[in-house]
């Protein structure tokens, strides 16, 4: 090995800024979020998930006329294409959500006409009809692992209450199709979170917003990322009732285990989110009739923050929202693909339209140069 002094390193790239973005602004300090210079709790109580999507992309919120002009195309692009639902028929029923997600996007991606046109009206097009499309899957794999139809989507609702309607089948109630779009909300975007950084690392190489999108929905798979609402309702189905929760703790903390739906790479002090999806998770409680499970959820996120010091974040309170809502539990996380698709795409569109490609430094830290031993040819 080398003695020569080890430049620094930032393990994780944590604290290190790799570039500019207007999309969204995560600041610590002021444990806030801003999308486009807009407060999200601003967002979460007075826009819907598609004006969102619309002011992510587009830079501005959609006047009346331009929102209905998306809206038109959302609900005209809602179908399950045929060879999609194919593949994903094909696909096991033990395989993770995730994993038929994300190879529902690879097919789209192979399908797309567009694929190799990267012009700024293309991807506009192709992440709209994404962001259109994605709720149709995450439905119908939760239904098929049920044993039950398709669902065909219905063109005289909202994004966020037709997703409700072609898993279960049923209009959902006003407080639940509130709380969903709420969480949509929240999850849409949030800087550079590692799968919108991978995002925008396949994107720096010139290659196709889908596969893009399919290496993005592979990173935000993680537990230590998306994957964290999934293992938070674990966490509680483990618990099971309030009073166990300081015992049980005892024992993840004695084991070293991570406690999930807790803790932050930006956020130090309470993930800015947090009490937006919390108020929606009290009215799903009440909506529900499920106090039991609120005071499980106190009863963890009190005792965690007090010895630890440690915040719960957005996958804490949106884990038992979609539980409540009736969502399986390996379903959490292509919910979230479902939000974050909107981020990722105005993350895609950003790099191309100012790339350099993603290439940083590694320090050499292996054995020094040395010379291939020489072998006696075999008689
Ligand atoms: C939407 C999202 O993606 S939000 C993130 C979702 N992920 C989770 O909820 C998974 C659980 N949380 C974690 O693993 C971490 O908090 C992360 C990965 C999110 C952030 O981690 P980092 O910024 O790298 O902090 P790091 O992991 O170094 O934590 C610092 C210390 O706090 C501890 N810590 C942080 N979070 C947790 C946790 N959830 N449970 C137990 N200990 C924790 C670490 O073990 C570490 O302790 P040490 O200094 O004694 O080694
Ligand atoms: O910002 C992060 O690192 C993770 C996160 O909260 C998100 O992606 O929403």
């Amino acid at each position: 090995m080398s003695d020569a002094p080890k430049p620094e390193i930032f393990k994780g790239l944590a604290g290190v800024p790799v570039d500019y973005t207007a999309i969204s602004k995560v600041n610590a300090e002021t444990n806030s979020l801003l999308y486009r210079g807009y407060p999200v709790q601003q967002l979460a109580a007075s826009a819907t998930f598609e004006e969102v999507a619309y002011l992510l992309w587009h830079g501005e919120l959609p006047d009346e006329r331009q929102l209905a002009e998306f809206e038109q195309f959302e609900r005209a692009n809602r179908h399950l294409d045929p060879v999609v639902k194919h593949v994903v028929d094909a696909l096991p029923t033990n395989a993770h959500p995730m994993d038929v997600v994300r190879t529902a996007v690879s097919v789209m991606g192979a399908r797309d006409g567009l694929t190799a046109d990267d012009s700024p009206e293309a991807e506009l097009d192709k992440s709209k009809r994404l962001f259109a499309a994605i709720p149709a899957v995450v439905a119908y794999d939760q239904r098929r692992r049920r044993g039950l139809e398709l669902v065909e989507p219905r063109d005289d609702l909202g994004y966020s209450a037709n997703f409700l309607f072609m898993a279960f089948d049923e209009v959902p109630e006003l407080p639940v199709v509130d709380a969903f779009d709420v969480s949509m909300i929240l999850y849409a975007e949030h800087s550079f979170n590692a799968s919108t950084f991978t995002a925008r690392v396949v994107t720096s190489t010139l290659s196709d917003l889908h596969s893009a999108v399919v290496a993005a929905i592979g990173a935000l798979k993680g537990p230590l990322h998306g994957g964290a609402n999934e293992a938070v309702m674990h966490t509680f189905d483990e618990i099971g009732e309030a009073e166990r929760a300081s015992a049980w703790l005892d024992e993840a903390l004695a084991a070293k285990r991570k406690v999930m739906g807790f803790g932050h790479r930006v956020y130090k002090n309470g993930d800015s989110r947090v009490p937006t999806m919390k108020a929606a998770l009290d009215s799903l409680v009440e909506h529900y009739d499920r106090p039991d499970l609120l005071a499980l959820y106190e009863a963890l996120a009190n005792e965690f923050t007090e010895r630890k010091g440690i915040h719960p974040n957005l996958d804490y309170p949106s884990g038992p929202a979609y539980h409540l809502m009736g969502w399986d539990t390996e379903q959490f996380t292509p919910l979230f693909v479902a939000s974050r698709v909107t981020g990722w795409t105005a993350h895609i569109m950003e790099q191309r339209a100012s790339n350099a490609l993603i290439r940083p430094l590694s320090v050499y830290d292996g054995v020094d140069q040395r010379d291939v031993p020489q072998r006696e040819p075999v008689e």
